[in-house]
């Protein structure tokens, strides 16, 4: 019986379920005991390698939580709210570490699995790419060294079928720009912009929303003075890279007591 740490993927059919199922089965540090779909998927009772084009896995997808969690120590959410804010209690009771890469929260939402968060281990971040939350640090020093003469603009590109906007990593590099200012982030966010908006308020912070194409994730942090403009970038190519640090905090959490938890607190930044 192998002893490496059991993870859960849930959302097994999506764009990010399928690259975890993919770096989960093939990594030598975890192993793969259950994938999850919502019900009535008709990816439910088929196995995982089979239902994505592959080998089998020896994994059948299921739609009961309770069952797939039995055997793990971790499971990986990269679904949607419905999902994941129900799927925190079942992996207190489990005593597993919760990974949510989720976005499009609701206060509420984050409300209830900060509750959650009382007997579970979750580790939630808008992106867990090493490089993002790089860029989220760097954009909290950039904020507070340049003042208010700066105007700072958050612009994000997507690929066509994402569901929600402003993404993620655009609230955390908000959040992280207000944090550097030392204000509050909805007391100064500028969300959408239409019709006569206006002359733009000194001290707000702007968001914007490109959706298109296969754009795997753009985000560019924009600090704009009287003449010169400071622009802070990342370019995602390949969602490997959230994948990735999804596993890292998966293994970072297990042994970990009970709260909520960032990649800033996996990554060490
Ligand atoms: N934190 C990060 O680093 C990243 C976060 N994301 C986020 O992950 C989420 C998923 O992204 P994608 O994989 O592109 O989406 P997707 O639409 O390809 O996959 C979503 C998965 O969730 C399942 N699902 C949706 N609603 C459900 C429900 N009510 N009950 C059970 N299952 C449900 C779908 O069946 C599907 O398997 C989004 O919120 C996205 O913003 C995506 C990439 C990186
Ligand atoms: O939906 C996506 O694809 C992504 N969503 C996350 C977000 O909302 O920031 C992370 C990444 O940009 C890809």
């Amino acid at each position: 019986m192998s002893d490496l740490p059991g993870i859960v993927v849930n959302g097994a059919s999506g764009r990010m379920g399928q690259m975890l199922v993919k770096l989960v089965s093939e990594s030598p540090a975890a192993r793969l005991v259950g994938v999850l779909e919502r019900s009535g998927h008709d990816w439910v009772g088929r196995d995982i390698g089979e239902a994505m084009g592959g080998a089998a896995l020896g994994v059948p997808v299921t739609d009961d939580p309770l069952e797939a969690m039995s055997k793990a120590q971790a499971v990986i959410d990269f679904t949607a709210p419905a999902a994941t804010v129900p799927l925190a209690a079942i992996a207190a009771q489990a005593r597993a570490v919760h990974v949510i890469g989720t976005t499009g929260l609701s206060g509420d939402d984050i409300a209830r699995l900060d509750a959650a968060a009382r007997h579970a281990i979750i580790v939630r971040a808008g992106n867990m790419s090493l490089g993002v939350n790089l860029l989220v640090q760097l954009t909290r020093k950039v904020a507070a060294a340049l003042d208010e003469v700066f105007d700072i603009e958050i612009v994000e590109a997507h690929h066509k079928h994402k569901v929600d906007a402003p993404s993620g990593t655009a609230l955390m590099l908000g959040e992280a720009a207000a944090e550097g200012r030392g204000v509050k982030l909805d007391r100064v966010a500028d969300r959408g912009r239409d019709g006569i908006t206006g002359a733009r308020v000194d001290g707000h912070i702007g968001f914007a929303a490109i959706r298109g194409g296969d754009i795997v994730g753009e985000h560019d942090v924009i600090f704009a003075g009287p003449g010169e403009r400071v622009v802070l970038r990342h370019v995602a190519t390949d969602r490997a890279i959230f994948a990735r640090g999804a596993l890292k905090a998966a293994l970072w959490g297990i042994g970990r007591k009970p709260g909520s938890y960032d990649m800033m607190d996996v990554l060490g930044l």
